[in-house]
């Protein structure tokens, strides 16, 4: 069984006009489908207003599509029960693109990381922290960040934090939403590693939003390219020189 499985998204956005009286359609997303396996990840990658974050919000469980579905590990998102709603949202956790707006700038990393804890584990002070260490020793900080609040750490730090919160349930898919784009060149190539270490240590699966081609190239086995809110080709990344649609080949070969 397929882990994530998005069928015929469509999401009209409508506006109504200042000096019109009738709403206006705009564009949104439609005819989204993809699928993703277990242990593998995902790209989707497309220009901005391409229809990405319309995507990952609702895969998330964030925005409800007009039509189409998303079924999560056998439960289709926006029909489940409560006891279904519970597990998915322990099972799919997501990193943004901006850590510092992230995170509550008063709580503490330990604070940050235990949260999710909290709300779905029962565990004693003392278990929490050492779990609290070991999940900042897997993402390459230091107990000793414990105590800092997100004003004393670095934008790549910071998203080390948010990657150790989300991984702290060990769920099965993370949604990455621009996870890197904040970040300057050499940290966004060290938590690139990171991620696919993570990946393979555990066998986490990844839907990876971003309008980097290399990040996506580096991350993913599959990529999807948005266009216009549809989904314009998808290949293997180990063929992604041979992509056939303008934009995909536009992209590739800015990025190169
Ligand atoms: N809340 C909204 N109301 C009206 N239109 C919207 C809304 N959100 C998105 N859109 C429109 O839907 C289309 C897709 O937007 P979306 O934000 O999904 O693109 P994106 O690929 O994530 O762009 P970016 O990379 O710039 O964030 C765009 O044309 C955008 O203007």
């Amino acid at each position: 069984m397929s882990l994530l499985i998005a069928d015929q998204l469509t999401k009209t956005y409508s506006t109504a006009g200042l000096f019109r009286s009738k709403a206006s359609n705009v564009s949104g997303i439609s005819g989204i489908s993809f699928v993703i396996e277990e242990g593998m990840c995902l790209g989707i990658l497309g220009e901005s207003g391409a229809g990405k974050s319309t995507i990952g919000k609702i895969i998330l469980g964030l925005l409800r599509p007009d039509s189409g579905s998303v079924t999560f590990q056998g439960t289709n998102l926006y029909t489940s029960n409560r006891a279904q709603q519970k597990k998915w949202r322990r099972d799919l956790q997501v990193v943004f693109q901006d850590s510092y707006s992230a995170i509550n700038p008063r709580m503490t990393v330990r604070q940050i990381i235990a949260e999710p804890l909290r709300n779905y584990e029962r565990m004693s002070l003392r278990e929490e922290e050492h779990v609290v260490c070991e999940l900042l020793e897997t993402v390459g900080l230091s107990s000793n960040d414990m105590r800092k609040t997100s004003k004393e750490m670095s934008g790549g730090q910071l998203q080390r934090v948010n990657i150790a919160r989300a991984i702290a349930l060990k769920p099965k898919l993370i949604v990455l939403d621009e996870p890197v784009s904040s970040l300057d060149m050499i940290v966004q190539k060290q938590i690139l590693i990171h991620l696919n270490e993570l990946k393979e240590k555990y066998g986490l699966s990844y839907l990876l939003i971003s309008h980097d081609v290399l990040a996506v190239n580096f991350l993913s086995d599959h990529v999807a390219f948005v266009d216009g809110g549809k989904i314009v080709e998808t290949i293997e990344t180990a063929h992604l020189f041979n992509c056939m649609h303008p934009v995909s080949k536009r992209m590739v070969l800015s990025a190169f």
